[in-house]
């Protein structure tokens, strides 16, 4: 027999101090949660106390005591279920065990804790760690004293060191000179009260006078039934905390599914772009996440929620939730409520919910695009421009079944001119507007959509009457010739009103090509040359080229008296001059920044015009 020996297995050995500075740098976001980590597990150990007691004493709580000048100790006292000195051994000394685990290896329902790890957060801030318990279970109080070396000591207190040792735990640590500031009443009270404010103990922070402040205050916030109602006013109040102004509307959310309940607070003001969605949650009365932005779906972005649940899971850090299913269903029921509330609001207080679109009309537009149910009933409230006033889409589907509509900015402001009454326009060109426009005949029965263009509008106008229309052709011939040198096709048409001369029309990619040729005049050869190649492509349009059918018109008003004495005899330099005016008073009107060509035409036809007149 060879006698081949299986090699003994041996217990993988832990280097504390890696384990603390894994801790402290890439797990917690800092020394502070220390206070968190012995609050929870003090609210445990009492947790434990009830189930073994079968009763539960509300006297039971936790006590912080500050270092103080004659005492450098912090020491922080539990009424819980305390430690034997086998527990001790077990539970404190080893990394990642936890009395708060199942059979099943899953975290025990009614416990915070669950990973067996919180408790070494205290090295962050003390080189040692000093826990004296007495068990409710009985026998004698138990002292261990851990050390960031990775070693500790267990021993059991007799006599007169038990004596005076209540039920419960008591953890001393002398913080290090560098996390004094951490540890000094102000501090301490500050982080008690950031992490568990709401949790339902008594929580005391000594004075240094031998006195106690406590920290706690009623989770109104997750109330329900007729204690809600009656708490209204403090619900509201948390709200301009959490918000920063008065709420515009104060919502009851839950999720059964995770035993999770709140309160969202509607923003009175539109959220800053890009603003996360910071809602602030709570495991159990504790703080877990103050800026958490998956609790609520996406669209709610103008609401802030407030929650504590029993069923969200925390990660290891306890600072934020894990992404899983119980998260989903938790966001779809939340969801669901602040739905429920805008759905209300449509049938019982219209006006009201138009306010709330009013507010948060941008961010709405936006969601509108993904939320058929959404846009069912937000739709109608929100407001378009049209060419005859500013009118919500109720309005405007009922006064205009045909919805007309533009594409951009630009082209609105040169149609809202000359459309009549009853061929308005609406302005699509401001962020989602010409999308929810198209989407309107599915949302509202026997409404039909039509995106108009400038050049569209233009055919549209009518022509001079039959008899005056070799003499409107001659004007534009003679115009034709005057405005070439601008890359502008003149065109006579009849349009109210009868005063406005002359209207300067261009399509969107006609203007995008002028701006082109307006940054060419501006920048370099490099940019210059890249410009040129794109009006010089397939679609090739005009600002002082070619390419017939996209290139800007001066529409001249058939209508208007000046307009009809230029179609008359008129002196060919007098012509020329006042088409140059028409021109570039037309491009004024719409808007249309003037090119230092055509500044130069404006400053040389008054002064022709002038020097004409004097002469005369
Ligand atoms: N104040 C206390 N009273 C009684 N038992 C305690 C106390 N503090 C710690 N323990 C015991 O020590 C174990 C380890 O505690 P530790 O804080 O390291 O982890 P945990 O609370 O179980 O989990 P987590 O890391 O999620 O906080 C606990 O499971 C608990 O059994």
């Amino acid at each position: 027999m060879t006698g081949e020996q299986t090699p003994a297995a041996r217990p993988f050995l832990v280097d504390l101090r890696g384990v603390v500075d894994l801790l402290s740098r890439h797990i917690y976001s800092g020394p502070h949660v220390f206070l968190r980590e012995l609050i929870q597990n003090g609210r445990d150990a009492i947790t434990a106390r009830a189930e073994h007691e079968g009763r539960r004493d509300a006297s039971w709580g936790v006590r912080i005591h500050p270092p103080t000048a004659d005492e450098p100790t912090l020491r922080f006292e539990d009424d819980g279920v305390g430690l034997t000195a086998d527990e001790v051994g077990e539970l404190l000394a080893t990394v990642g065990r936890s009395s708060k685990r199942d059979l099943f290896d899953l975290p025990r329902a009614g416990f915070l804790g669950q990973f067996g790890i919180g408790l070494l957060s205290c090295f962050m801030i003390a080189d040692r760690i000093v826990v004296r318990s007495r068990s409710a279970r009985g026998g004698d109080p138990v002292e261990w004293v851990g050390s960031t070396d990775g070693t500790f000591t267990v021993r059991v207190l007799e006599g007169a060191e038990a004596s005076g040792i209540a039920v419960g735990t008591t953890v001393s640590l002398v913080p290090r000179a560098d996390e004094a500031e951490l540890c000094s009443p102000t501090s301490l009270r500050e982080l008690a009260r950031r992490y568990a404010e709401y949790l339902p103990i008594p929580i005391l922070i000594g004075t240094g006078d031998g006195s106690f402040d406590g920290i706690g205050r009623p989770a109104v916030f997750a109330l329900t039934g007729e204690a809600r109602a009656e708490a209204r006013d403090r619900i509201a109040e948390l709200g301009r905390e959490v918000v920063g102004g008065a709420p515009f509307e104060v919502i009851e959310v839950h999720s059964t599914a995770t035993d999770t309940h709140g309160t969202a607070y509607v923003l009175p003001f539109p959220p800053t772009p890009g603003a996360r969605q910071a809602n602030r949650v709570y495991l159990g009365g504790m703080l877990v996440d103050p800026r958490a932005d998956e609790l609520l779906p996406d669209w709610a972005f103008f609401a802030r929620a407030v929650v504590d649940s029993n069923g969200l899971r925390p990660t290891a850090s306890r600072e934020h939730l894990i992404e899983d299913e119980s998260l989903e269903a938790t966001r779809a029921e939340l969801g669901a409520a602040i739905r429920a509330w805008v759905m209300r609001l449509a049938v019982e207080r219209p006006a009201r919910l138009a306010e709330f679109v009013g507010i948060h009309h941008l961010g709405l537009k936006s969601l509108l695009l993904h939320d058929d149910e959404l846009a069912g009933f937000i739709t109608r409230w929100l407001t378009v421009e049209t060419s005859v006033g500013v009118m919500t889409i109720d309005e405007l589907v009922r006064s205009h079944p045909h919805v007309r509509f533009t594409e951009t900015v630009d082209e609105f402001r040169q149609i809202a001119g000359i459309v009549p009454v009853s061929r308005a326009v609406v302005n699509g060109g401001y962020v989602h507007e010409a999308d929810i426009l198209r989407r309107l005949p599915l949302l509202f029965d026997g409404v039909t959509v039509e995106r108009v263009t400038v050049s569209g509008e233009l055919d549209s106008l009518d022509p001079p009457p039959l008899a005056d229309r070799a003499a409107a052709l001659a004007l534009e011939t003679r115009a034709g010739a005057v405005l070439a040198e601008v890359g502008c096709e003149p065109s006579v048409r009849r349009f109210a009103p009868d005063d406005l001369a002359s209207l300067y029309l261009a399509d969107a990619e006609v203007l995008r090509s002028i701006t082109r040729g307006a940054a060419r005049d501006l920048t370099g050869p490099l940019w210059s040359g890249v410009l040129g190649r794109i009006d010089d492509g397939p679609s090739r349009l005009a600002s002082g080229g070619s390419g017939e059918a996209a290139r800007a018109k001066l529409c001249l008003n058939w209508d208007n008296a000046l307009v009809r004495t230029l179609a008359g005899e008129v002196d060919d330099a007098v012509f020329d001059r006042t088409i140059r005016l028409l021109y570039v008073q037309a491009l004024l009107a719409g808007h249309r920044p003037l090119r230092a060509s055509e500044r130069a035409m404006l400053t040389g036809a008054l002064t022709d015009l002038v020097a004409l007149s004097l002469a005369r």
